[in-house]
């Protein structure tokens, strides 16, 4: 499981789209909001869009692998598409805030990969918020107020990843991925292959 997190508009999402598409057997978590969608976003694949009843009746149900109010609205993780992708030994890949990423560390602290992904600077930030454009200005200035509180937890991270220029951003990620494979205890079946080199020397 990789976790990415950033404050608001510092890139998660663009490099999440481009690491997808590189790694075949890489799937993305949907998580649900009580946010409401922006133009072009679709139900099912950028988020699932319920309503807060629907999201309580969820919490209640234990439906969620874990969950938090961030900026006014309510976002979660259903817990069975990740644990269906597990199963099948694909990774997941996480777009999700500090609070989260503190709860399935909490869950599930020896699966877990996470990243920090920080702007070039808050000047920046804003920019890319706005050039997005697909937020009100009210709600930009809300999620530059609360950017600050979001960085504070970068300590929090096994990875951090300064997005300046996206290719460069994309490279060290994958750098990442490709290292935590690499990881002994992540290679179950590397045992019977030293002892059949071993064996058959
Ligand atoms: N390295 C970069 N250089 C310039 N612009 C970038 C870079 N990375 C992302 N952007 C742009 O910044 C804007 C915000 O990026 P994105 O939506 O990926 O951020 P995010 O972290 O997912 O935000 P949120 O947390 O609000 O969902 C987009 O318009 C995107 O194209
Ligand atoms: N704890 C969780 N945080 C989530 C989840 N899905 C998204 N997020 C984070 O919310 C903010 C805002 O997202 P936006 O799409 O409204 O811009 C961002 O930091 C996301 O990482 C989730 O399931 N759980």
């Amino acid at each position: 499981m990789i976790v990415l997190s950033s404050p608001s508009g510092a890139g998660k999402t663009t490099l999440t789209r481009r690491l997808l598409a590189d790694n075949a057997d890489m799937v993305m978590s949907v998580s649900a909001t009580t946010r409401l969608p922006r133009p072009g976003e679709v139900d099912g694949q950028d988020y699932y869009f319920i309503d807060k009843p629907r999201f309580s009746a969820m919490i209640d149900a234990d439906d969620f692998l874990e969950h938090a109010r961030v900026f006014d609205n309510y976002y979660g993780t259903p817990s069975g598409p990740v644990f269906d992708a597990l199963e099948q030994g694909r990774d997941v890949l996480f777009d999700i805030d500090w609070q989260g990423a503190q709860q399935l560390t909490q869950a599930a602290s020896d699966d877990l990969v996470k990243v920090f992904i920080l702007p070039p600077s808050l000047r920046e930030l804003e920019k890319r918020l706005r050039s997005r454009a697909q937020d009100s200005e009210e709600i930009i200035a809300k999620r530059m107020s609360k950017s600050e509180a979001e960085i504070s937890h970068w300590a929090e991270y096994d990875y951090v990843i300064v997005n300046d220029d996206v290719e460069d951003a994309l490279r060290k990620l994958q750098n990442v991925v490709d290292a935590e494979r690499l990881k002994r205890r992540r290679q179950p079946w590397i045992a019977g292959f030293v002892k059949g080199l071993i064996d058959g020397a």
